[in-house]
């Protein structure tokens, strides 16, 4: 066991760098979610909550958002191989947005897809006759959703523990 922090559940001390991409209207997200399915005040207070998790696993995280898919893109293009891994909730790109998928597919980099909403759930209610789903989950190491901000919690905690035990040894 880490003596750091009893989350990492190896011996590894390496510090993984992680970056948090947040699409558009999660940096609006007191507004945007209408505080049902999380408890945050503002995206700032999203991003303390995750410097705190990691700082707690030993791993350096980023956060980064926008409401605009190319500023996304050119934040994969110019910085993605300076992480180890990417956590992403795509928010309003989640259903239809196949440039984000290969932007993320092209970094060769493990991602974690997160939401706040059980999507599954929230698509079979707010769209019965179509069929709604995410483009990036097919493409994503692992997907966590509907623990609210506890989504990002549960990534963060899966993904150091996943970099330690898949990717530090290959
Ligand atoms: O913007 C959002 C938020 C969301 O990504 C979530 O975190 O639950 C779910 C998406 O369907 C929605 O468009």
């Amino acid at each position: 066991m880490n003596s750091s922090c009893s989350l990492r559940l190896s011996d590894s001390q390496k510090k993984w760098r992680i970056g948090i991409i947040d699409g558009p209207n999660i940096g609006n997200i007191s507004q945007a979610q209408g505080g049902r399915d999380h408890h945050l005040s503002s995206w700032q207070a999203l991003c303390d909550m995750t410097q705190q998790i990691g700082q707690g696993l030993g791993v350096e995280v980023v956060n980064f958002t926008s409401n605009y898919e190319g500023k996304i893109l050119e934040w994969l293009h110019s910085n993605a191989q300076n992480f180890d891994a990417l956590i992403v909730n795509p928010g309003g790109l989640t259903t239809y947005s196949e440039g984000l998928r290969h932007a993320l597919e092209e970094t060769r980099k493990p991602f974690v897809e997160v939401h706040f909403f059980n999507t599954v759930k929230h698509f079979a209610k707010v769209s019965p006759h179509i069929r709604l789903e995410s483009r990036l989950t097919a493409s994503a190491t692992g997907l966590v959703s509907g623990f609210g901000e506890h989504s990002y919690t549960a990534a963060l905690v899966a993904m150091a523990n996943y970099l330690d035990d898949f990717v530090a040894h290959q």
